[in-house]
C-alpha cells in the first residue's frame, strides 16, 4: 500500500504523516511531498519511529516519484485562513495549487483515490474531478472531500455535552465543508436527546468550529492537530476498504447522481475501488431539512466556482 501526503511538511500534512507512520499497515510506504525544502527532514525525521512503514521525502520538482503507483493520495497543501476569512477566500490561491496535483495524479496514479483536504473543499473537489475529467480518468468513486473533521467534532462536543463516552457517540454530518453548509443530523444520534434550544445552539457551534480555531490560534493558521487525526482516521477507513474489508461506513464529500448538488457529503461504503455504495443519510427533522434547504444556494455556488477554475 502506498500512501502519498501533499502538503506533507505543513501542519496538517506533518501532523497526519507522523499518525500514519504509526498506523499504516506493515509494508505500506508513506511518500511526502511539499515544496516546502523542509520535507525530505519531515521524512527522515518520521523514519526514526520504529513501524514498518517506510518513508520517503520528495521536493518540489519530485511530484511524480511522489505519486508513482500511489494506492491513496491526500491533499492537506495550500493556504489556511486567518481571522476574518472565510473559506471561500481561499481558493484564488489554493485552486491552481489543486490543478497543479490533479494534473500529477493524472500522469503517475489515475487510479489512486483522493482525499481532498485543502480549503474551500467544496470548491476544490470539483476542481480534482474536473482535471481527471479532461484528462479520461476521472472515475467519481475514486475522489473524495475530507469532512471528517466535521464529524469528529461533533462527537467531542457531544460526548462533552452529555457527558456520555465519546467512544459509544456517532454522528452523521451531511452537506459541504464551510458554515451552513456543515449539517449534523444531531436527529439521529443514538443515546442521546437533545432539546430544540440544543440543537440550534450545538449545531451553530458545529458550523463554526473551524472559525473558532482560527481566532484561537490567532493568526497562526487552522485547525491542524485535529484535522491530522481526523484525515488519518478517514485514511484508516480507505486503507480497510482497498484491503477488502466488509462494511466499512464513512462520511465524505462525494459526486452524488441525482441528489441535493452534484457533490454533497454522504454516508458511503467503502471497499476496493472507493466508494462502493452512496447511502442514504435517511430522515431528517424539521430544523435539519430547513437547514439543508437553506444550505443548497451557497453550496451550489462554491461547486460551480470550482467547475469554472477548470472549464470556464
Ligand atoms: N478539510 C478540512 O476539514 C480542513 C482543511 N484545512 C485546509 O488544509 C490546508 C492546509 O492547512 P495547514 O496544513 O494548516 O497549512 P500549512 O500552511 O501549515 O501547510 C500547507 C502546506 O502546503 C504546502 N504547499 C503549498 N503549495 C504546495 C504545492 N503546490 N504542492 C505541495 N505542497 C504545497 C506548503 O509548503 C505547506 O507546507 C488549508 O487550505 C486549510 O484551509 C484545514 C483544516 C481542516
Ligand atoms: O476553518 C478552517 O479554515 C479550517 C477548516 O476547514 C476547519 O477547521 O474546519
Amino acid at each position: 500500500m502506498k500512501v502519498a501526503v501533499l502538503g506533507a511538511a505543513g501542519g496538517i500534512g506533518q501532523a497526519l504523516s507522523l499518525l500514519l507512520k504509526t498506523q499504516l499497515p506493515a509494508g505500506s510506504e508513506l511518500s511526502l511531498y511539499d515544496v516546502a525544502p523542509v520535507v525530505p527532514g519531515v521524512a527522515v525525521d518520521l523514519s526514526h519511529i520504529p513501524t514498518a512503514v517506510k518513508v520517503e521525502g520528495f521536493g518540489k520538482d519530485d511530484l511524480d516519484a511522489a505519486l508513482a503507483g500511489a494506492d491513496i493520495v491526500i491533499i492537506p497543501a495550500g493556504m489556511p485562513r486567518k481571522p476574518g476569512m472565510d473559506r471561500a477566500d481561499l481558493f484564488n490561491v489554493n485552486a491552481s495549487i489543486v490543478k497543479t496535483l490533479a494534473e500529477g495524479i493524472v500522469k503517475n496514479c489515475p487510479k489512486a483515490l483522493v482525499g481532498v483536504i485543502t480549503n474551500p473543499v467544496n470548491g476544490t473537489v470539483p476542481i480534482v474531478a474536473e482535471v481527471f475529467k479532461k484528462a479520461g480518468t476521472y472515475e467519481a468513486n475514486r475522489v473524495f472531500g475530507v469532512t471528517t473533521l466535521d464529524v469528529i467534532r461533533s462527537e467531542a462536543f457531544i460526548a462533552e455535552l452529555k457527558g456520555v463516552d465519546v467512544a459509544s457517540v456517532k454522528v452523521p454530518v451531511i452537506g459541504g465543508h464551510s458554515g451552513t453548509t456543515i449539517l449534523p443530523l444531531l436527529s439521529q444520534v443514538e443515546g442521546v436527546e437533545f432539546t430544540a434550544e440544543e440543537v440550534e445552539a450545538l449545531t451553530p457551534r458545529i458550523q463554526n468550529a473551524g472559525t473558532e480555531v482560527v481566532n484561537a490560534k490567532a493568526g497562526g493558521g487552522s485547525a491542524t492537530l485535529s484535522m491530522g487525526a481526523a484525515a488519518a482516521r478517514f485514511t484508516q477507513s480507505l486503507v480497510k476498504g482497498l484491503q477488502g474489508e466488509e462494511g466499512v461506513i464513512d462520511y465524505a464529500y462525494v459526486a452524488v447522481e441525482g441528489g441535493d448538488a452534484a457533490y454533497f457529503a454522504h454516508p458511503v461504503r467503502l471497499g476496493k475501488n472507493g466508494v462502493e455504495e452512496i447511502l442514504s443519510y435517511g430522515e431528517l427533522s424539521a430544523f435539519e431539512e430547513k437547514a439543508k434547504n437553506d444550505m443548497l444556494e451557497t453550496l451550489n455556488k462554491d461547486i460551480n466556482e470550482g467547475i469554472d477554475f477548470i472549464n470556464g
